[in-house]
């Protein structure tokens, strides 16, 4: 793994509605994030928090569309995009700490620049593939992967003046047990690959990371991790604004991280939707950092 990880927080909150996520960044980072790096050997720069316009009084600047805080959304995700592609440019591992989850669209308008097959694991509960049509929120959080693959507002999906940022056949979906009705169906009709919590459980974690790997292995010529921290059932990991029932456990997480470690397939990641305010003595902060030490490679011998 490059040894060499610049990490980029953003305190954005305004991709879905509740208070909180933008101190994910600062409860990740007060869980030791740096520290553990440091102690695997990494080179860490932290480039501090990039600025979220968040006014007190929430003005929903919508921009005519149903896409709630829109403006803020794109202009957050604009600056975040340009860092993160300034950062690989200097040879750097981006890191990035969300925030809530619509600022994947900035990370993967950084990263993708850089590669002609980038692949993504989406570990989530969600498959955050609505558009504005098929939304049942207007929340941009549960947009991003469907931006990157060019899909709906055009503001969003040009960011950095390209689109689309990834193909579906390069996305691997882990932890999946909430999904829309049009996001099950883009998912039939683009052949996206998804591991349900159903295929998890009847295959256990350890073949899902296996196919993942040799699937995206033969394909792409990077992988991004974006992290959801709702993959994680909400039992252990509370501190998130969208739980849902029955996910994955945290020692199965950690099982997924060492494999991909192992694997040395990851060259980017996120890790979004940490709200330290739904948590519980920033359980799910620390548990982010746990995933992080193994994705790392972090072993007991
Ligand atoms: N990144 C997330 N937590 N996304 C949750 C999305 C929930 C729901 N599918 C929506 O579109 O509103
Ligand atoms: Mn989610
Ligand atoms: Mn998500």
């Amino acid at each position: 793994m490059n040894k060499k990880i610049s990490m980029i927080g953003v305190p954005m909150d305004l991709g879905q509605s509740r208070r909180g996520v933008d101190m994910g960044p600062s409860a990740i980072r007060y869980a030791g994030a740096i520290e553990k790096l440091q102690e695997l050997d990494y080179q860490i720069h932290d480039l501090g928090d990039i600025p979220i316009n968040r006014p007190d009084q929430r003005e929903n600047l919508n921009n005519g569309t149903n896409l709630k805080n829109l403006d803020q959304v794109i202009e957050g995700n604009a600056l975040l995009a340009d860092k993160v592609d300034k950062e690989i440019e200097n040879g750097a591992f981006p890191l990035i700490l969300g925030g809530d989850h619509s600022i994947a669209i900035g990370s993967l308008a950084g990263i993708s620049k850089h590669y002609d097959n980038l692949g993504v694991i989406w570990y989530d509960a969600h498959g955050d593939l609505n558009t504005g049509d098929t939304s049942p929120s207007g929340n941009i959080h549960g947009m991003p992967l469907a931006v990157s693959l060019g899909l709906g507002d055009e503001r969003l999906t040009n960011i950095l003046g390209y689109a689309p940022k990834i193909k579906p056949e390069n996305i691997v979906i882990v932890g999946a047990r909430s999904l829309d009705p049009g996001e099950r169906e883009l998912i039939q009709n683009k052949g996206i690959r998804v591991y349900t919590m159903h295929e998890v459980d009847r295959m256990g974690m350890s073949n899902v990371i296996e196919e993942t790997i040799s699937y995206l292995k033969e394909k792409t010529d990077g992988v991004h991790l974006s992290l959801d921290l709702d993959a994680l059932d909400p039992v252990e990991a509370p501190g998130v604004g969208t739980p849902v029932l029955g996910g994955l456990t945290y020692r199965e997480s950690h099982l997924a991280m060492e494999m991909l470690a192992d694997s040395e397939l990851i060259t980017s990641a996120e890790f979004v939707e940490v709200n330290p305010i739904l948590d519980e003595k920033n359980k799910t902060g620390e548990m982010a950092v746990g995933l992080m030490g193994s994705l790392f490679g972090e072993k007991l011998k």
